[in-house]
């Protein structure tokens, strides 16, 4: 990139949205400003990323701490709605991240080429009395439109999926990239932070501890009885009554459930999904300037189970998922439970294969 183009293509999402008399459009169609002599050296080292549905309820406060985040040099924010008000109100942040804000399909390759990670909120969200599964017939067909961009235009990037349902969205993106010929499963990740964070807060809630100190992995899937929280597992170690498990396990796995209802038609979590993809990105990112020993649990393409796709911990690394930590042992229950999880998850992922395949 020449010097002052970070700072002239920040002045070009500004100026597209307010567009003054003093702008003239440049040769990308934005509009820049003219007779504004920009002393800006350019942006600082870091990775670009991009965020797909970045107008929503979740894509706006992702895309706010994002553009905090100080491993990130350029920001990407792309949606079918309303991108350049998010862009210009996100680009007046005082923090180094560059924003451009891309909208509608045609913008979708520019938007991802060059990218290091995608982080992908698009879709609808539930409603009260929906499953994460009645969201399949129209967030497929979106991962996959965003899917087939990315094989195009960023291959190599890690991709962070939120869209539900996880489960079936997550098969749905590896088929769409081995169709391509860019599949690399290290580098697909389903966002499962959110039951994480969770089960941290209310573990913590229980034992009287702060949540910061509490680390519960949680392992299966993300919906329902596929949410599969190790308390046997929870870190510091913790002994819990047979209520106790069977009230952390219930909140946790209905945790979703419990925000949709609570939002009464108005969605589903979007703040604390943003905080918790946030710290997820941000792991990543982490881990792929070389830093050590970044442990999350993830959704990913599995050597754990015979499942092809299973959320556990995982090691990040340079490329994406460097190792896969063993399950370590269970409980009676926990052993029963995640029988009972692999059933539901085989079908989820069947369906989100044959969705490409069919
Ligand atoms: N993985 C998780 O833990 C988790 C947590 C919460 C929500 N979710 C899921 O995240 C998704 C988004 O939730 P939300 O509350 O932000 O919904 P929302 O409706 O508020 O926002 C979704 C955004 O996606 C955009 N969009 C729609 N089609 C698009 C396309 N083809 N390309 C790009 N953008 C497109 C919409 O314009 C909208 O701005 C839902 O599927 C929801 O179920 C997942
Ligand atoms: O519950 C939902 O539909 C959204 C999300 O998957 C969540 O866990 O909050």
């Amino acid at each position: 990139m020449e010097p002052n183009s970070y700072a002239n293509s920040r002045i070009t999402r500004i100026a597209s949205h307010l567009n003054p008399p003093n702008l003239k459009m440049n040769e990308h169609g934005g509009s820049s400003l003219t007779n504004v002599h920009c002393r800006a050296k350019g942006g600082t080292p870091g990775f670009k990323v991009a965020i797909l549905g970045a107008a929503g309820g979740i894509g706006q406060p992702l895309s706010m701490l994002m553009k905090m985040n100080l491993l990130v040099s350029v920001l990407h924010l792309y949606d079918v709605v309303n991108t350049p008000g998010v862009t210009s109100d996100i680009s007046h942040m005082d923090t180094s991240a560059v924003v451009r804000g891309f909208l509608g399909q045609n913008q979708l390759e520019d938007a991802l080429t060059g990218m290091d990670l995608v982080i992908i909120p698009a879709g609808v969200p539930r409603k009260p009395g929906m499953t994460r599964d009645d969201l399949f017939n129209i967030n497929a067909g979106i991962v996959k439109t965003l899917c087939e961009a990315i094989a195009k235009r960023c291959p190599k990037a890690i991709v962070n999926l939120i869209s539900n349902p996880v489960n079936s969205t997550v098969p749905i993106a590896a088929e769409v990239f081995k169709r391509a010929g860019t599949y690399d499963p290290k580098r697909l990740l389903g966002v499962t932070m959110l039951d994480v964070v969770r089960a941290n807060t209310f573990v913590a809630e229980v034992m009287g501890l702060d949540p910061r100190d509490v680390d519960v992995p949680v392992v299966g899937g993300h919906a329902g009885i596929t949410i599969l929280p190790l308390l046997s597992q929870v870190k510091p170690p913790s002994s819990f009554t047979p209520k106790e498990i069977e009230y952390l396990t219930d909140r946790i796995q209905n945790g979703g459930t419990e925000v949709v209802e609570a939002k009464a038609g108005a969605g589903s979590a979007t703040l604390s999904m943003a905080y918790a993809a946030v710290k997820f990105a941000d792991a990543c990112l982490r881990a792929l300037k070389g830093e050590a020993d970044i442990i999350q649990c993830a959704y990913v393409d599995s050597q754990v189970t015979e499942l092809p796709f299973f959320a556990s911990k995982v090691r990040l690394g340079r490329n994406g998922v460097e190792e896969f930590l063993p399950l370590g042992p269970l409980s009676d229950y926990e052993r029963a439970s995640l029988e009972k999880a692999k059933k539901e998850l085989a079908t989820s992922v069947e369906k989100g294969v044959s969705f490409i395949r069919k």
